[in-house]
């Protein structure tokens, strides 16, 4: 299947930070993807590329087969604050979503406001964040585009709107074979509803792929005390953690570990994030995982 987004050596930095660097990865299509990261990450500003809001420092990106160019019909993209214009009602945003967009489902964006139970007559100044939110997705997805980009969607929508929020989301992305590209720190939530996942910590893809294979390349491996380079080759180890007595590591390995001297246990995706959100490379030094 061809790739959605595909960057090579992508880098974007803003004066001399660097927020974004020698990013190369290739995003099939058809999926939904979590895209995960500490604050600072980078995520805004690789999905800001994605749409052609930024422009590269260094590197490429294309994004369904082209350089991506701010307002293309073939992509929707909710900024993190949900920007809507607070002096336009809720019908009028409607009514400029159908005016911009060739490709607009007018069925789609009555039907979602309907259900959503906002009222057209009112100001989007005067929803709550939840509600602009909503709106906000509403005209993405009433453009009918290949693309979805949605900088951390379900940030301010209560635990229920949350829920179904992504289960309306992931229907509609099968429903029309639309890929999804989502960044969040509710790693729980991308859990239910992603299939790709994407690791961004300090400004460089960590870690990227299917989040079957991903989990079941990774594993928990705890027995007493040894040096992680003890592991041998093709085991990756992603992160580490030792008392006296015991190691506990997150490892990858594509190979199955069957050293009897390990205890060795499958993860979750919240485990993997936090594993490389720890790990040794991405910030010096060892941190302590501790599971939940
Ligand atoms: N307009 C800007 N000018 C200068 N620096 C910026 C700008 N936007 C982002 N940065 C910096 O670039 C880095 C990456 O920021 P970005 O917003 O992409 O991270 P993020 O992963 O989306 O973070 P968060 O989870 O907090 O939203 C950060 O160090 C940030 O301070």
């Amino acid at each position: 299947m061809t790739d959605v987004v595909t960057t090579t050596g992508l880098t974007k930095k803003y004066g001399r930070r660097t927020a974004l660097t020698d990013c190369t990865i290739g995003i099939p299509a058809g999926h939904v993807v979590g895209l995960v990261g500490p604050n600072g990450a980078g995520k805004s500003t690789l999905l800001q590329l994605a749409c052609g809001l930024l422009a590269p420092t260094a590197g490429a990106i294309e994004v369904l087969g082209r350089v991506p160019a701010s307002g293309s019909a073939r992509v929707g993209f909710v900024a993190q604050d949900t920007p809507v214009y607070s002096g336009l009602t809720v019908g009028e945003h409607l009514r400029l979503g159908a005016h911009l967009n060739p490709g607009w489902d007018a069925s789609i964006a009555e039907g979602r406001i309907a259900e959503l139970g906002l009222d057209p007559v009112q100001r989007a100044g005067k929803l709550s964040g939840g509600q602009r939110a909503q709106l906000a997705l509403t005209l993405a997805i009433a453009k009918r585009p290949e693309l979805l980009l949605l900088d951390e969607p379900v940030a301010a929508l209560d635990p229920l709107a949350r829920r179904e929020f992504l289960q309306g989301l992931m229907a509609y992305a099968a429903e029309n074979g639309t890929s999804v590209v989502m960044s969040s720190h509710l790693v729980a939530d991308l859990e239910r509803v992603c299939d790709y996942l994407i690791v961004l910590v300090g400004s460089r893809v960590r870690i990227a792929g299917e989040v079957d294979e991903l989990l079941g390349t990774h594993h928990r491996l705890s027995g007493a005390r040894r040096d992680p380079a003890t592991l041998g080759p093709g085991r990756h180890v992603v992160a580490a953690s030792h008392t006296d007595v015991q190691s506990t590591m997150v490892v990858r390995s594509t190979a199955p570990i069957d050293d009897p001297s390990w205890s060795v246990d499958g993860i979750d995706l919240e485990d993997l994030v936090l594993a490389y959100m720890s790990e040794a490379g991405a910030n010096g030094r060892d941190r302590v995982l501790e599971k939940r």
